[in-house]
Order: C-alpha cells, then sequence, then structure tokens
C-alpha cells in the first residue's frame, strides 16, 4: 500500500504552451507519483510510468482540482512547469491523503529560509534525493503559525468558506473522504491489511460491529475502475455507492440452467464487467443463495478464462452476517441454501475475519443480551429483561413504535389502513426520475415513485440531512402539517420541526450511467418489513423503538 508522500494511480501527463493549450499529452494506465526532497530541502515530484514517463517537477507552484476525488480523481498543475497532471482510478482515500500531504508540505516549505542558485552551485554538500517524511508534527505546527499570523478579516473569510465548503461536501458525498482520517480499530485495520494486500476475505460480525464502516474504508482504499463494489441488495448497495450483485452478474435471477445463464453472461457488456474488475466486493453477503453463487463462480472462471482460481482470478471481499438475514425464498423455491454451503465458497479459500468490538451500543448489558440471542440462546435472565420491558412507555410525542413484518406487503397493508385513518386530506408527491418506469430506481432506492401523505401520518427520515441536529437516515417522527409551498413540515421524535425538501439518489448501472430520483426522503413508518429495516436504519438504530410484529 502506497503512504501518504505516494501514490499509485492512472491518468495523463498534458504539456501546456503560454496560452494553456495542451501541445502534447501522454495518456498512461498506471503511474507512480511520489514527493522526495533534495539534499536542500527542496521539495519534488517524480511521476514514473514504465517507459512512458519519467519525471521530476519542483513542488513550488501548483493549483490543484479535487472536486471528484470521492471518484480518486483529481488533477494537479505544476505551473513553473506548465505541466498537468490528471490523476484517475486513484484509491480515494490514498489520494486524499496524498494531496494533503502536498498541501502541508507545500505551505509549511514556503515559511522556510531559501537557498539560493548560487549557494546551491557553491554548496559542497553531496548531491541526494530522498524520500519525504509525512506529515509531522512540526509541519503541523508550522502551518498551524502560518494560519495564526493572518490578518482576522482574511481568517473569517477562510472560516466561512471553510464551513461553505464543509456543508457541500457533506451533502455532495455523504460516502465521506473524511474516512481517510477515521480512526479504525486494531480488528479493522487488520482486515484492511489484508484486503489491499489482494488476500480473498470474508469478514463478519454481530450488528454493529462496524462491518458497514470498515467496507466503506475498504472501498476508499481501492482503485475504483478496478474494484466491482456490489451487494446482495439494491438499498445495501446504495449504501456502499455500488450497483447489485444480480446487475453486477447479469445472469437475471441466476433460476434458468447453467447454460442458459452463461449465454446471458457472455452479453459483451455482462463479459465485459467480468473481465475488467480486479476486486469483486459483495456485501450483505448472507442474502446470496448457494445455487446462485456457484453459477457465478464458475461463469466468473470461463468468461475470465481462467479456471485455476477461485472467480477467475477476482480479488474477493466478502461481507455480511450469516446470523443475520438468509437468502431471500420466492414462492418457486422454498428450500435455499447460504452460498457458504457451496463448495465454490470453499474453494474460495477466505481468510476469514470475526470483528468483536460492538460500536452501535454502549450499555454492555444490552450488548451481551443481543449477542446471546444472535446466537440462539436465550436463557431465562434474557426473556426476564425482555419481559421487563413491555413497561416501557411505548408512545412517545405521538409517535408510536414502527411495527416489524416479515413481508413488505403486510408492512405495506399496515401503513396504508394507518394512513386511511387520518381524517385530513391527502398529499400526492411523484418523484422526479431522469428515465420513466425504472425498475432499477424503484428497487435501488428507498424512495417510492409516489409518496401519499397527510397531517399526522407516523413518517422515517430516508436520509441525513444534519447529522448534528439528529436529522439522520432512520429519524421518525410525522407530518405536523403542509407549507404553504406544499413542502412536509415534520415534527421529529427529538422534537425538531424541520420542513424538507427533495433529495436526490443517484444509482449506478452495470454500464456505468447514473440514474436519478428527485423525491421527499420520506417513507410511512408505522410499519417496516424486516429486510428494509435492516438497512434503511443501520446507520442510526438509535432512533428505533421497534415492536416486534
Ligand atoms: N472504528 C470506528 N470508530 C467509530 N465508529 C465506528 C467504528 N466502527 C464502526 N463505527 C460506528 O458504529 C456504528 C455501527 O457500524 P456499522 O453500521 O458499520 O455496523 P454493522 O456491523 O454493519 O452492523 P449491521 O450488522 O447491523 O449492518 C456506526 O454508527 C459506525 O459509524
Ligand atoms: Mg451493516
Amino acid at each position: 500500500m502506497s503512504s501518504s508522500t505516494e501514490l499509485d494511480c492512472g491518468g495523463s501527463i498534458e504539456w501546456l504552451n503560454a496560452s494553456q493549450m495542451v501541445t502534447k499529452q501522454v495518456k498512461v494506465k498506471t503511474m507512480n507519483l511520489q514527493m522526495i526532497r533534495n539534499e536542500f530541502r527542496e521539495i519534488y515530484v517524480t511521476i514514473k510510468s514504465q517507459n512512458k514517463v519519467n519525471l521530476k517537477l519542483p513542488l513550488v507552484d501548483v493549483n490543484i482540482h479535487k472536486n471528484f476525488v470521492v471518484e480518486g480523481k483529481a488533477s494537479i498543475h505544476f505551473t513553473k512547469d506548465n505541466i498537468r497532471v490528471m490523476i484517475s482510478n486513484a484509491p480515494p482515500s490514498m489520494l486524499v491523503m496524498f494531496l494533503k500531504t502536498m498541501f502541508v508540505k507545500l505551505t509549511s516549505r514556503k515559511n522556510s529560509p531559501k537557498i539560493n542558485t548560487r549557494e546551491q552551485l557553491l554548496s559542497k554538500k553531496p548531491q541526494s534525493f530522498e524520500e519525504i517524511s509525512p506529515i509531522s508534527s512540526k509541519d503541523v505546527n508550522r502551518l498551524n503559525s502560518q494560519i495564526a499570523k493572518l490578518p482576522p478579516a482574511e481568517l473569517k473569510k477562510r472560516h466561512i468558506l471553510q464551513q461553505r465548503k464543509k456543508q457541500d461536501t457533506t451533502r455532495k458525498c455523504a460516502k465521506s473522504l473524511d474516512l481517510a482520517n477515521t480512526k479504525l480499530t486494531e480488528e479493522q485495520k487488520e482486515v484492511l491489511q489484508a484486503a489491499v494486500s489482494g488476500q480473498n476475505i470474508f469478514f463478519t460480525g454481530s450488528a454493529g460491529t462496524g462491518k458497514s464502516f470498515l467496507l466503506r474504508c475498504l472501498l476508499s482504499a481501492l482503485p475504483p475502475d478496478f474494484t466491482a463494489a456490489t451487494a446482495s441488495t439494491g438499498a445495501a448497495a446504495c449504501l456502499i455507492g455500488g450497483i447489485t450483485l444480480h446487475s453486477f452478474a447479469g445472469i437475471g435471477s441466476g433460476e434458468g440452467t447453467f447454460e442458459r445463464c452463461l449465454e446471458l453472461a457472455k452479453r459483451p457488456q455482462v463479459a465485459q464487467n467480468w473481465r475488467k474488475f480486479k476486486y469483486l466486493v459483495i456485501d450483505e453477503i448472507s442474502m446470496v443463495e448457494k445455487d446462485y453463487f456457484e453459477k457465478i463462480e464458475k461463469i466468473a472462471r470461463i468468461i475470465r478464462n481462467n479456471n485455476d482460481e477461485p472467480f477467475g482470478g477476482l480479488k474477493l471481499i466478502f461481507c455480511g452476517d450469516f446470523l443475520q438475514l438468509p437468502p431471500v425464498v420466492t414462492g418457486k423455491s422454498s428450500s435455499k441454501k447460504f452460498c457458504f454451503q457451496s463448495e465454490a465458497w470453499a474453494r474460495c479459500n477466505l481468510r476469514s475475519f470475526i470483528l468483536q468490538t460492538v460500536h452501535r451500543q454502549a450499555d454492555p448489558k444490552f450488548v451481551s443480551l443481543l449477542n446471546n440471542i444472535r446466537m440462539g440462546r436465550v436463557t431465562d435472565d434474557i426473556v426476564q429483561t425482555l419481559k421487563l420491558t413491555a413497561k416501557n412507555e411505548l408512545e412517545k410525542d405521538g409517535i408510536i413504535p414502527t411495527q416489524l413484518c416479515c413481508r413488505t406487503n403486510e408492512a405495506e397493508t399496515i401503513n396504508n389502513n394507518k394512513l386511511a385513518q387520518l381524517t385530513g386530506t391527502e398529499k400526492r408527491y411523484d418523484s422526479v426520475d431522469s428515465v420513466s418506469d425504472s425498475k432499477t430506481l424503484n428497487d435501488q432506492t428507498p424512495v417510492s415513485r409516489v409518496l401519499v401523505l397527510k397531517e399526522g401520518a407516523q413518517v422515517m427520515l430516508l436520509k441525513n440531512i444534519n447529522v448534528g441536529s439528529g436529522l439522520v437516515n432512520g429519524a421518525r417522527g410525522f407530518v405536523l402539517k403542509f407549507s404553504p409551498e406544499g413542502a412536509p413540515v415534520i415534527k421529529f421524535k427529538s422534537g425538531l420541526v424541520h420542513t424538507l425538501q427533495p433529495e436526490k439518489w443517484v444509482v449506478k448501472c452495470p454500464n456505468g450511467t447514473l440514474l436519478t430520483r428527485r423525491q421527499y426522503p420520506l417513507k410511512l413508518a408505522w410499519a417496516f418489513s424486516i429486510h428494509k429495516s435492516q438497512i434503511s436504519v443501520c446507520l442510526h438504530p438509535q432512533n428505533w423503538t421497534v415492536e416486534a410484529a
């Protein structure tokens, strides 16, 4: 893995003339950028790509564009040499660290005493280049003292700009670049190391041990163009910014004969998908069915023309908890098995990790109770503790516990009945979709095409609007009224009253095109299916009071 002073990526290098026109361009599949310093402590960036490029550019004045850094893209313009390096396919968290280090080193260097050319020529120091050290506390102190020296007006301007930028980024890319800054625990780090070093891994752990959290960190440490980020359900895929395993695999439900499935997978677009990736990530793997798993494993070997390695040599990163959701059983086949029961799973030779620390709940007694139930161990003590909760007050500020149902249509019936019981006028909101009648948008966004509300309707928020004030995915409340413009005004359980605006969801198709849906981020929440609740509220379960159906 690259350090924060080195970056492996793809991209191109452009030579510009005085009017900033590109006079020469070299495109490369892979290149290596590294920050080094010479005997006079001047910083250079080396750019190397096999036989194609070998540059050493002084890091004195650069313009950095980093709007697409979450996608692993950025550009660095070395103004002195008028060379622009277009970076793509960089692991986003590495790219963030690299650019951050470049910024800190550049700023702290600006303050250091300069040695002029004459002094350099006369110097007796032997010529040397060494790797630059990662950001040190010295660099940070230098940077801070420089900021402290700024006049108050400039400081204020910077602060406002920073705040605005922060809000923008949070809204634009919730998948967070801050992941680069977050502290993984030792057990999480071990998984990350194994994955980025190319081992086939499966990591599991009980609810709240940070599986999804770690997976998002992991995805940001892998090259996006070579990583197929998939999940067994649309909603889980949406949470990691990926696509469903079914749309990636391209064999429909996988229920046809193997020959038929192979035929489907050989379609050019699908086959290209199977060939171009290096890593296959599957979240919520427990919901992937055995026969389906076996089929795609064999198909991968055939299409990738590599029969010796599991999945034809793809590096595998599987995540999920087999003690949570099993594969969805449809009417046709009632005896579906877990994918770990397949021969293909054994062939994958996965290194398994079990995350132990629960991050979601702080109460050790509650954690232990949940862990016992997870393993099917329900002692008298646990029964007693749970029975005592029957005395808990269920209704709070007009919000009743959400009922969990085994089937989606059961939950829909409850919600529709409750809505019908309200006497107010119905308000209907149609989503604005980039394509009409899209099954993908219906399956992969948590919001429905048509949302019907009334005053008093119990709802759940489906997007993080403002984490600091508790307006998070999973927060519940009820429709207090409709604003003069017709927008729903929600009173949340926390007491906060907020007028909602339509939000945008973006779904990636297997061919890379993006579909969008704009809708109010709400869903009726008197009842929810267990599958939906698992996926919609996994980020903020503390907002839930749940009553079993
Ligand atoms: N290293 C960490 N530092 C701080 N917070 C963490 C860390 N790891 C996980 N968390 C937090 O713990 C909570 C639970 O994490 P997460 O949703 O990833 O768990 P999970 O294992 O995927 O649970 P589930 O099985 O229910 O899907 C989240 O709020 C997450 O941000
Ligand atoms: Mg999870």
